[in-house]
Formats: structure tokens, sequence, C-alpha cells
């Protein structure tokens, strides 16, 4: 009888059994940042915030990512102290973050609850709802962004050379899921604004479950580790030197899919934090139709971005996948802002290339690093990325208000979304550069990942 026992990454239902898991992580972290697109409206007649007021509470999720670095150095951390706990540490600070994100929304803090007297005490241009909102904002993207680096390690970890890419597909399906609930959820909750506060508190409802899971991944975690250890002993965590971030800037490759990253997804998530409202300004569409319709964006999403992820594993071919992704996003944008296109048209055309780029751009990382600098490089890369996230909402709530003066109703779009255009045309360059630099160098990232 053979009683050699197998790791537990080496049995694949152990390994979907984890990505259902941490998938679920990402899912309620996905929905509570997307919660708010549809609830945009709602916050202005019930909180009277204005569009750059929507838009700095949709950038703060960046500040400590940015300007704090706290993508990079969770991603040191990361590969220093570990998954399990940088993992449970920056799910917990989701979780608070989600937590007082709703209780600023609530009626009791804004019937003079517990520290409204000190919010309405500093900065009166900002109110204090807005105030403990931008708080819980904060620590909520502190939190968000270094788990996705968590999760993108744990898929490193499970599934390096079975699977990784459409694991990396999967993984965004997840994210997908939690888009496409929060724009279903979030606005038939609030109804109208009627509930607005139960909303959000759903939402952090769903993070603290998040939490739960987490635990229970790193039962798993702490398993796999004990049965790999004493035959892997490069071990997965490693000491940090500074060198390694130079190294990562000075590899071009690195850059631009870095550029690619910022640029591409700048032009992606700021939009959807503004897409229902514009939808529905633009088409007369209520907030519910308006959010349902946004929400075949995630749906589509989850479907192929697996779906082209399995294929990048077989066939390879990641950069021009991202070339032909980023540029059916300028097109959509240009269809978007210049015509009467029926909205779900440029709607399927973002999905293919919300699916295309990131199912080709996150495994192609294994080509470009080691392992043991994984959490690393995707920690830079979030905490650039984040910067395109904190400057593009607040640039286009300051284009929407200076080009709707009075915060009307009904707001013409077309300036803010043509700036999304140019955005996107910049991604478009350095996917081709990208592609360029391979050709030159060969990491081969045009190579199918489950050949190693
Ligand atoms: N928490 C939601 C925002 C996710 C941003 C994240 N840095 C990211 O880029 N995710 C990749 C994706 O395709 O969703």
């Amino acid at each position: 009888m053979n009683t050699i026992k197998k790791a537990l990454n080496e049995s694949a239902a152990m390994r979907w059994g984890v990505l259902l898991l941490v998938g679920f992580v990402l899912s309620v972290n996905y929905y509570f940042y997307d919660a708010f697109s549809t609830l945009k409206d709602d916050m202005r007649t019930v909180f009277g915030f204005t569009g750059t007021d929507y838009g700095l509470f949709a950038s703060f999720y960046s500040v400590p990512n940015t300007f704090l670095l706290m993508a990079v150095i969770g991603g040191i951390i990361l590969d220093k102290i570990g998954i399990r706990r940088t993992g449970f540490l920056f799910v917990l600070f989701m979780t608070i973050g989600a937590f007082l994100t709703a209780y600023g929304a609530s009626d009791y803090f804004n019937n003079g609850g517990f520290g409204y007297e000190l919010m309405s005490s500093f900065l009166p241009r900002f109110s204090p709802e807005l105030k403990v909102m931008l708080l819980g904002r904060f620590f909520f993207g502190l939190g968000a962004e270094t788990t996705i680096v968590v999760v993108s390690k744990i898929l490193v970890k499970w599934f390096n050379g079975k699977d990784l890419a459409l694991a990396f597909g999967l993984k965004v399906a997840f994210g997908r899921l939690g888009s496409f609930a929060a724009l279903r959820i979030s606005p038939f909750i609030s109804n109208e604004g009627t509930n607005l506060s139960s909303a959000i508190w759903f939402g952090a409802i769903l993070v603290s479950i998040g939490l739960l899971a987490f635990l229970v991944y790193m039962l798993f975690d702490a398993k796999l580790d004990r049965q790999i250890q004493p035959v892997n002993n490069a071990s997965t965590t490693d000491s940090f030197s500074i060198r390694d971030i130079i190294d990562l800037l000075k590899n071009r490759a690195y850059l631009y899919i870095a550029l690619l990253c910022v640029t591409f997804y700048s032009a992606i998530f700021p939009f959807n934090h503004y897409a229902p409202d514009f939808i529905s300004d633009k088409f007369g569409l209520s907030s519910i139709e308006s959010g349902n319709l946004t929400s075949f964006l995630p749906m589509g999403t989850l479907i192929f971005t697996p779906i082209f992820g399995a294929l990048i594993d077989r066939k390879g071919k990641s950069a021009s996948a991202m070339i032909f992704g980023a540029i059916t996003l300028l097109i959509t944008h240009l269809l978007f802002a210049l015509t009467y296109t029926p909205p779900l048209i440029p709607i399927i055309l973002l999905g293919i290339a919300y699916a295309l780029v990131p199912a080709a751009m996150w495994p192609t990382m294994v080509k470009l690093v080691d392992e043991n600098k994984i959490g690393t490089a995707y920690g830079l890369m979030y905490s650039i990325q984040n910067l395109g996230l904190f400057v593009f909402p607040l640039l286009a709530g300051a284009i929407l208000d200076a080009t709707n003066p009075g915060n009307p109703e009904i707001s013409d779009y077309t300036a803010t979304i043509l700036m999304f255009a140019a955005v996107s045309l910049l991604g478009l360059i350095f996917a081709l550069l990208l592609k360029f630099e391979d050709k030159k160098k060969g990491f081969g990232v045009e190579l199918p990942l489950n050949k190693k």
C-alpha cells in the first residue's frame, strides 16, 4: 500500500475548495468597494454630497495605498511574515473600515451619536458623516488592497504550474460576483435613499463574514505549510531588501505592466463609480434600472475571465490579449462619450476588455518575478495602481461639477468620459511597449502558462 501522503495542494478538490474560500473574501471586498456607485444619487439627496464629495469618498480608498505605500508595505510584510498573519491583519482592517463607513452613514450617528460633536468641530466644509465615512473608506482601502495581494500569493502557492491563469481568472470572477451583487442589492435595499444606511450596514456585515472565511482558510494554510516546508526549504518567506523594489522598477517589462495596470484600471474602476449615474442621466433610466444594466459588466467578466484564463494557460498570447483589451476599452469610452449607441453594446465591449486584460496581466507576473518576491511585486503594482484610483475619481468628480454647475439631478458626462478615453489610450501604449520588451528580452510572456 502506498503510504506517501500527498501535500494538500496536490489535491484538485482542495485547491478549488481553497479558491472558493478566499474567493468569498474577495467577493465581499468588491461588494463593499462597489456598493456605493448605485447610491451616489441617494447620498446626494440624503447627505447633500456633491460630485466632488462623492469623488473624494471613492478616492479615499486609495489614500493609504498610495501615500502611505500600504499595498507595497503589505506585500513586503506578506513576503516577510507570511500569508496567515498578514491576511488576518488586513482582512481585519477591511472589516473595521466597513463598519466605520456604515457608522458614519447611520441614523444614530447623524442624530448626534458618539463622535458627532467631535466630527463637527473641524473642517466645516465637510459634513460630519462624510468625515467618518472617509475614515472608514481609508481603513477599508488599507485592508482591501493588501487582502487582494494576499489572495494572489495564496493562488501562486496552491496553483503554480497547475492552471494558475484559470485560478486567477476565477479569482477575478469572485471579485466581479461581489460587484454584480452590489449593483443589484445595494439600490434595492436603499430604496431611493429611504434605507440608505441599511444598504451600507448590509455590506459591512458581509465583510465581517469574509473575515470568518479567512480564519477557516488559515487552518488549511497551516496544514499545507507543515507538509511542504520540510521538503521546500527555500521557504516562501524571505527577508526584505530595498534592492527588491529597485530591481523590480529596473525591469522594464514589470514597469510597463505596472503602468498598463494603473492606466487600464483608472479607466475602469473610477468609471464604474459613476457608471450607473451616467447611464441613468444619459439614457433616462432609474437608479435600479441603470444599476441592473451596469451589473451586466461584472456578470459578463465573471463568466469570461476564467475562460480567457484557461485559454492563456494553454495557448499563451498574454501580451497580445492585453493589447486587444486596451483597444476595446478605448472604443468603449469613445462610444459612451460621443454616441447614443444603446448602452448594452459598450457595456459588452467593456466586459470583454475587463475580462481579457486581468486574465492575462495578473498571472504574467510569475514570468517576470520569483515566487518569494511575488507579494512585493503585486503590492508595488497595487500601490502604483492606487495612485490612479485616487486621482481619477476625484478628477472625474471635479470635471463633472465644473461641466454641470449647481449639482443638478441630471448631469452631462461627456467631458468626464472623454477623460477616461484619454487614459485608455495611454494604457494601449504601455501594452504595446510590454510586447516589444518581451520580444527583446524573451521573458516568455506570450508563451502558455501551463508549460513550465
Ligand atoms: N477592492 C476592489 C478594487 C480592486 C483593485 C485591485 N487593486 C485590483 O486591481 N484588482 C484586480 C481586478 O481585476 O479586479
